[in-house]
């Protein structure tokens, strides 16, 4: 279920008749994907001049699951740079292998995509954050990765990059920067924080002593994607930023008669969606204007 099957399935190969399908059919030559987290397809909402593509057309994709993640790329125009937004990701928990959860990933360098940003509904276990804050993440903590269900396990293809990548740099300094100096001007600053996200395998919420663990590891927030994405881009050369939107405060004490549910969190998502593309379409906007890509 989780890494690729070791008898060497054509990969490259394959994301790149994917990708070949979606150049013969669209105009589009996106240079920025997006992957819309639970609850925020609309992020795409303020594309221009849209094209769209079900999952269900598209050949080799994954189907998606959950409520809250459509299952549909569109690919449009953003402050006039080309972008593609994966509305609904694909979650480990679903059963899809890591392999199939980050398949689109390598569908989009092969479009031609120079840079992933990706976005996540996520609870927050910093006591400084409140509900409908939005985190820039700084690093993260892939747990499943740790425990040897990792995107890259099973056999490398160096066309996409090394055996051995370093992750030390994987969230881009320059557009971590950019993101808060663009939080300052927009007046989000109060709102906006900077942290580490941590991925577990989910899908139950946590458990009272799980959160506990996370929070004395220093965690800010978690959720249940994300890191795979975000391996495999860094893996294939692709420049990285990510968003996380605090839908929920994790319960770090006993006797609390609060509990977070996926309705909830899909309601802050619906919420907080509009400041999340603002927010995004400012930066895209940014990296334009100051060549940081
Ligand atoms: O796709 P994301 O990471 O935004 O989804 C989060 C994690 C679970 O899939 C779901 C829980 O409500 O939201
Ligand atoms: N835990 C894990 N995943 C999540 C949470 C949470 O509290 N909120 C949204 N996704």
């Amino acid at each position: 279920v989780f890494s690729r099957d070791v008898s060497c399935i054509p990969y490259y190969e394959e994301c790149q008749k994917t990708a070949d399908w979606l150049l013969s059919r669209t105009k589009h030559k996106p240079k920025f994907a997006i992957i819309c987290g639970s609850g925020l397809g609309m992020l795409a909402e303020t594309l221009q001049d849209q094209e769209v593509f079900k999952y269900s057309d598209i050949p080799n994709f994954p189907q998606s699951t959950v409520q809250g993640h459509v299952g549909q790329l569109v690919f449009g125009e953003l402050k006039r740079k080309a972008c593609v937004y994966m509305q609904g990701r694909f979650h480990m928990y679903e059963g899809h292998s890591l392999y199939k959860v980050t398949f689109p990933v390598r569908v989009f360098k092969q479009l031609g995509v120079e840079t992933l940003i990706v976005t996540n509904a996520a609870g927050s276990l910093a006591d400084s954050y409140k509900v409908g804050d939005i985190m820039v993440i700084k690093d993260h903590v892939n747990f499943p990765g740790l425990a040897g269900y990792n995107a890259l396990s099973g056999p490398n293809d160096e066309r996409f990059g090394p055996r051995f990548p370093s992750m030390s740099d994987t969230y881009d300094k320059d557009l971590r920067g950019l993101a808060l100096d663009l939080s300052i001007k927009l007046g989000y600053s109060h709102f906006v924080q900077e942290g580490v996200y941590c991925m577990v395998g989910g899908p139950n919420f946590e458990t009272i002593a799980e959160a506990r663990l996370l929070h004395k590891l220093g965690i800010d927030a978690v959720g249940m994607s994300t890191a795979p994405e975000v391996v495999v881009a860094k893996h294939c050369g692709l420049k990285v930023f990510g968003l996380s939107l605090i839908t929920n405060q994790v319960l770090k004490e006993y006797g609390s008669n609060e509990a977070v549910n996926h309705e909830k969190v899909l309601e802050i998502s619906k919420k907080r969606a509009g400041i999340l593309q603002d927010f995004v379409t400012e930066l895209v906007a940014q990296i334009n204007s100051n060549n940081t890509n």
